[in-house]
């Protein structure tokens, strides 16, 4: 698949889907039945709600704005929306998500989004350029994403996958993965053990135990080793393990086509 793109359908003996839908999938099948995922919006807040509607239905989705287990038949335009109130187990205040499920290490899994990621997981969801003041890309921000990421258990990142995104170094650090390598969360008194998994629209990529640098572990179908390194903005390493992403099954595609349908 050399010049992979969000839009590139990929074919074969199953159902014909895109990368940026085998993304969404992959991501949903991260998450398991009966853990808390703190929801990002955006591309995590589509594959968490993939995942509760397919293999994990009691997945308890928790999003910043204070709603508890939500379970939302469109996938909601923000944390203000509407139906994850209507829809959620109980509705708390902001101080409460952070203050009694967040920092004290109640919540299994972070779910992420990035405009620019490197090696160690860092995220920059803040400004491309190096002047903060004249950004070339003013991003959405930070919100409570480094909360997230400095909290919860493990943290997932889902990103699409490109020289612009996977960079050698952020533009600006708004959530800190692995810092500058192993050891550093700890140094920095981060009590979550930060990015376990990163899922693009390639492959998967976790970190390696020894030096926490972003290692391609797994790759999607009809992509090759070589489209991920060029879409890569450092010297990737590559698990001696790799394997190989099931395809979406027409199960896993026509949900999440009906929930994107359903939200338009
Ligand atoms: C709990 C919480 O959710 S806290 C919230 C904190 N915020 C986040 O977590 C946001 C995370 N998501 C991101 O950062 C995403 O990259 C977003 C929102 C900036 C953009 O994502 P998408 O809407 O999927 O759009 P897309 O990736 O096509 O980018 C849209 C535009 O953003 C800009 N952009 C995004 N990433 C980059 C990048 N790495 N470099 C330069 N420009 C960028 C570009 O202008 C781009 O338009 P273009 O492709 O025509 O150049
Ligand atoms: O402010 C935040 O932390 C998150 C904002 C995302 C949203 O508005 O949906």
């Amino acid at each position: 698949m050399t010049g992979a793109a969000s839009t590139t359908a990929v074919s074969g003996a199953q159902p014909e889907y895109t990368s940026d839908e085998m993304m969404s999938i992959a991501a949903a099948r991260a998450l398991e039945n009966g853990k808390r995922c703190f929801v990002g919006i955006g591309l995590p807040s589509t594959a968490a709600n993939v995942a509760r509607r397919t293999h994990a239905p009691d997945l308890v989705l928790i999003y910043e704005s204070g709603t508890l287990g939500s379970k939302p038949d469109v996938l909601p335009s923000s944390i203000g929306d509407g139906v994850l109130a209507e829809t959620a187990d109980a509705v708390i205040g902001v101080p409460e998500v952070f203050n009694y499920w967040l920092q004290p290490g109640r919540i299994d899994v972070g779910f992420l989004g990035a405009a620019q990621l490197d090696r160690f997981g860092n995220i920059n969801t803040t400004v491309i350029g190096d002047d903060y003041t004249d950004p070339k890309v003013r991003l959405p921000g930070a919100g409570g994403a480094p909360e997230i990421a400095a909290s919860c258990r493990e943290v997932f990142v889902v990103v699409r996958q490109s020289a612009r995104s996977f960079v050698d170094k952020v533009d600006f650090v708004t959530s800190v993965g692995h810092g500058s390598g192993k050891g550093d969360r700890e140094r920095l008194g981060l009590p979550g053990a930060g990015p376990t998994l990163v899922i693009t629209d390639l492959g998967v990529l976790r970190p390696d135990p020894e030096t926490a640098e972003l290692v391609l572990t797994q790759l999607h179908p009809g992509v090759e080793v070589e489209d991920v390194r060029a879409a890569t903005g450092w010297d990737l390493q590559i698990s001696p393990d790799l394997t190989r992403t099931e395809a979406p099954t027409a199960a896993e595609l026509s949900t999440l086509r009906t929930l994107k349908e359903a939200s338009r």
